[in-house]
């Protein structure tokens, strides 16, 4: 297992945000965490990524505990690609890309050709690469979010967590990110809003309600009337897509 978590809880003064959470992800693996709003699905994600303590339980990632871990050695292995994450305006795209390989370069040592290569193959792999001098504060939303997601990249992580990545993004661009998303070859974990969205590229789904993990499997087993009655109130038919058994919700207007 590359991301292992046990009975996690985080919260804030006497309110408790996340609710003993324990879960496992596979190596290479995209799992998908749903969830209603505030539902605890970035709180969660901040947790394992180590950007937050939790009160109590803990996080593994390749093996290891990452309360004893540097922050310079978890970057080297994780990356996260945040929600409305801002950018020092006064830049170029290339230079907000340049940041992912902060983690790899000594202090002494100066920009190598690896770096270089970094960086050009995640902006092409976000369709970024002929902007890469536009300055950054002259990008729409879903272009931001592509550069991000480059840098995130570039970072060259084993595990990549990303809340709510498709924000912002055309529909092109929403599938284009989750198929690499779930092609790369590394462990990753996607918040997303959108639930076909989920169940069309992620191998599990993991399901948030009041801070608490309620499901976690293969999307076809997650995904029933009843769970999207029960946790996100709403009326929806669950179909079969035709041939790939994931299945597909079509959402009733009244
Ligand atoms: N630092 C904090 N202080 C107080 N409350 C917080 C803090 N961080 C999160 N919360 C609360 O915890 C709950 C879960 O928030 P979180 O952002 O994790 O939910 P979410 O599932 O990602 O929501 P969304 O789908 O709306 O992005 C929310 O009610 C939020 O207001």
């Amino acid at each position: 297992m590359t991301i292992v978590a046990g009975n996690l809880v985080w919260g804030v003064g006497r309110k408790t945000i996340v609710r003993d959470v324990s879960l496992s992800v596979r190596r290479g693996e995209t799992l998908g965490l749903i969830g209603p709003n505030g539902s605890g699905k970035s709180s969660l994600l901040r947790l394992l990524a180590g950007l937050k303590r939790p009160s109590s339980g803990r996080v593994e990632i390749n093996g290891r505990d990452i309360a004893g871990v540097s922050r310079r050695t978890l970057a080297r292995q994780v990356a996260f690609v945040q929600q409305n994450a801002a950018t020092d305006t006064n830049v170029s795209v290339r230079d907000v890309v340049r940041l992912g390989r902060t983690p790899h370069r000594s202090a002494l040592g100066g920009w190598s050709s690896a770096d270089e290569a970094a960086v050009s193959a995640a902006l092409s792999r976000v369709d970024m690469h002929q902007r890469r001098a536009q300055a950054w504060q002259t990008l729409s939303g879903g272009e931001r979010q592509r550069v991000h997601i480059a840098r995130a990249l570039a970072q060259a992580p084993t595990v990549m967590f990303l809340d709510e990545p498709t924000n912002h993004l055309d529909i092109h661009h929403q599938i284009e990110i989750l198929r690499m998303v779930r092609e790369l070859d590394l462990t990753s974990i996607v918040a997303l809003h959108d639930l076909n969205l989920a169940a069309m590229f992620c191998d599990r789904i993991a399901v948030m309600q009041e801070g608490a993990l309620v499901e976690c499997g293969a999307p076809a087993d997650v995904l029933s009337q009843a769970l999207l009655k029960n946790v996100f109130r709403i009326e929806a038919e669950v179909i079969e897509l035709a041939g790939s058994g994931r299945p597909h919700i079509r959402f009733c207007s009244d």
